[in-house]
C-alpha cells in the first residue's frame, strides 16, 4: 500500500535533501513541485519518487592541454527520472556548472518531455568549464573523455544527450563519434542536435526559438495583442535567443533590445535582426560594439517596457530583487530557470502572464525526439515536416496547459507543474511500481 500523505501541509515536504540557497534553480523547482503537488494531493511515497533523481554520476575528466600539462574538469549527468522512456537532455560547458544546477536542469527535463508528450525521461549533464578559454584541440578531448566515461550512461535507449549553453552539433558529432567507437557500430541515435550530415535532423537547430514563437503568439493571442503591433525584449543572443528575435521579428514584431554576456542593445525604433545576426556571426558569436543601438546592461534590458520579454540566456535572470521593475506584458522564458521561485509571486500581483521554460523551451526536445525516431528508423524528413508538426505539438501543449490554468484557477507555471508531474505520477501508477 502506498504510505499516506499526513496532514501537516507544505511544510511537510522541505524535509529532505541539502540546505540550499532561498533562490537555487534546484529550491525553485523544489518550491514548484511542493505546490503542484499540494494540489494533486500527491502521496509521501510518489512525492520522494518523483522528487529523488534516479542517478546522479560525477567523473573526473583530465584532459592533456596544448601546453604539455594534465588539467581534470568535473563532469555530471544527473538522470531524473526515466519513467516516460530514455532520459533525455542537453549537456552545457559552464564555469558555474554544478550538481545543484544539473539536479534542477534534469528534473525541468521531466515535467517538460511529459508536457509536450514525447515518451522520455528528463536528464541533464555539463562540464565545469570555460570553453572560451579552451582550444578547438582541448574542447574535442574534453568531449571524448567525458563521453568515454559516460558510455555506461548514455545510450539511444538509455540516456540521449543534445546540445545546451556552449555545446553546439560539433560536440554532439564527436559524442556521437566516441560512442560508436566504443560500440563497434555507427549509432547515431545516442545523441541529437548533430550535423545533418551525421544524421541530424532539419529544423533542429531552430528549433527551441521556433517553439518559443510558437507558444509567445498563442500568449499574445490571449491578450488580444497583435504580433505585428508588439515590442519585444530578448536576453541571450545565443542559440535559442538568436532563433527567437530573428523570428519575431519575421512576425513583425519590433524587437527592441537584444543582449549576450558583454551587455545589451536598445533602438526604441526597433533592431534590424538580420542586420544583428549578420554582424555576430562576423564576431564569433558576439554582439560586442554591435552600431545602430543604444548600449544598455542586461539588468537595464529585463526592465524595459515592452510586451514580451525573452529570457534566453540563463537561470536566476528574474528574482525577488528585480521582479518589481519587470515592464513586460508577457515573458516567454527561453531558458531554463530565469526567473526564481521567489519572483513567481511578484509577476503575478503584476498581472504578467508567464509562459514557464518547461513549456516554452520544449521546442528542442520536440524535435531532438524527431531526431531520434528519423535515426532509428533510417528515413528522413523534410524541414516542412519537422516544423509543421513542431508547431502542432508545442501549440497542443500550449492549449492543454490553459485548460489546466483555468481548470484549477492557478498561474500557467504552476499549471505546467501540475500536469507534467500528474502524466509522470499516472504512468508510474500503471507501471506498477507500487504493486
Ligand atoms: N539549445 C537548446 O536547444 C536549448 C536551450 N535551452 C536553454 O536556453 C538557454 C540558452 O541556451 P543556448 O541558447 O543553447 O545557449 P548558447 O550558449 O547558444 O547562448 C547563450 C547566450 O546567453 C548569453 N549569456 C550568457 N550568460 C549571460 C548573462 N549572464 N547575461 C546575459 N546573457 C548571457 C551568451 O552570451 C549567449 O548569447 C539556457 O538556459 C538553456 O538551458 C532550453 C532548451 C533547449
Ligand atoms: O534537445 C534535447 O534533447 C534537450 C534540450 C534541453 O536540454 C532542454 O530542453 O533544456
Amino acid at each position: 500500500m502506498p504510505n499516506k500523505k499526513n496532514n501537516s501541509g507544505a511544510g511537510y515536504y522541505k524535509e529532505p535533501g541539502p540546505k540550499l540557497d532561498e533562490e537555487s534553480p534546484f529550491e525553485s523547482m523544489m518550491e514548484r513541485f511542493r505546490f503542484a503537488a499540494e494540489i494533486l494531493d500527491l502521496d509521501e511515497g510518489m512525492f520522494q519518487y518523483l522528487s529523488s533523481p534516479v542517478k546522479q554520476v560525477t567523473v573526473s575528466v583530465p584532459i592533456l592541454m596544448d601546453s604539455g600539462n594534465i588539467r581534470v574538469f568535473q563532469g555530471y549527468r544527473v538522470i531524473h527520472n526515466n519513467i516516460l522512456g530514455p532520459s533525455k537532455g542537453g549537456i552545457r560547458y559552464s564555469p558555474d556548472v554544478n550538481l545543484e544546477e544539473v539536479n534542477a536542469l534534469a528534473a525541468w527535463m521531466t515535467w517538460k518531455c511529459a508536457i509536450v508528450n514525447v515518451p522520455f525521461g528528463g536528464a541533464k549533464g555539463g562540464v565545469r568549464c570555460d570553453p572560451n578559454e579552451l582550444s578547438d584541440g582541448e574542447l574535442e578531448r574534453l568531449t571524448r573523455r567525458y563521453t568515454a566515461n559516460m558510455l555506461e550512461v548514455f545510450g539511444p535507449d538509455r540516456d540521449i544527450p543534445a546540445p545546451d549553453m556552449n555545446t553546439d552539433e560539433q560536440i554532439m558529432a564527436w559524442i556521437m563519434d566516441t560512442y560508436s567507437m566504443n560500440a563497434h557500430k555507427t549509432e547515431t541515435a545516442v545523441v541529437t542536435g548533430k550535423p545533418i550530415i551525421l544524421g541530424g535532423s532539419y529544423g533542429r537547430k531552430k528549433a527551441t526559438g521556433r517553439g518559443v514563437v510558437t507558444v509567445t503568439l498563442a500568449a499574445l493571442n490571449k491578450k488580444g495583442i497583435l504580433p505585428n503591433n508588439c515590442t519585444v525584449a530578448v536576453q541571450g543572443f545565443g542559440n535559442v535567443g538568436s532563433v527567437t528575435a530573428e523570428l519575431m521579428y519575421e512576425q513583425g514584431a519590433k524587437v527592441v533590445a537584444i543582449s549576450d554576456i558583454a551587455g545589451g542593445y536598445y533602438n526604441e525604433n526597433g533592431i534590424d535582426i538580420p542586420k544583428a545576426l549578420e554582424y555576430a556571426e562576423e564576431n564569433d558569436g558576439s554582439l560586442e560594439g554591435y552600431p545602430e543601438a543604444e548600449e544598455i546592461t542586461n539588468e537595464e534590458l529585463l526592465q524595459i517596457e515592452c510586451d514580451v520579454l525573452i529570457p534566453a540566456a540563463k537561470e536566476d535572470q528574474i528574482n525577488r530583487e528585480n521582479a518589481s521593475d519587470i515592464n513586460a506584458r508577457i515573458i516567454a522564458e527561453g531558458a531554463n530557470g530565469p526567473v526564481t521561485a521567489n519572483a513567481d509571486g511578484i509577476l503575478e500581483s503584476k498581472g504578467i502572464m508567464v509562459v514557464p521554460d518547461i513549456l516554452a523551451n520544449a521546442g528542442g526536445v520536440t524535435v531532438s525526439y524527431f531526431e531520434w525516431v528519423q535515426d532509428r528508423q533510417g528515413y528522413f524528413w523534410t524541414e516542412e515536416r519537422v516544423n509543421r508538426r513542431l508547431n502542432r505539438m508545442m501549440r497542443d501543449a500550449f492549449d492543454q496547459l490553459f485548460k489546466t490554468k483555468e481548470k484549477y484557477d492557478i498561474t500557467l507555471r504552476q499549471a505546467a507543474y501540475v500536469f507534467g508531474i500528474n502524466k509522470v505520477a499516472m504512468t508510474l501508477k500503471r507501471r506498477g511500481l507500487y504493486a
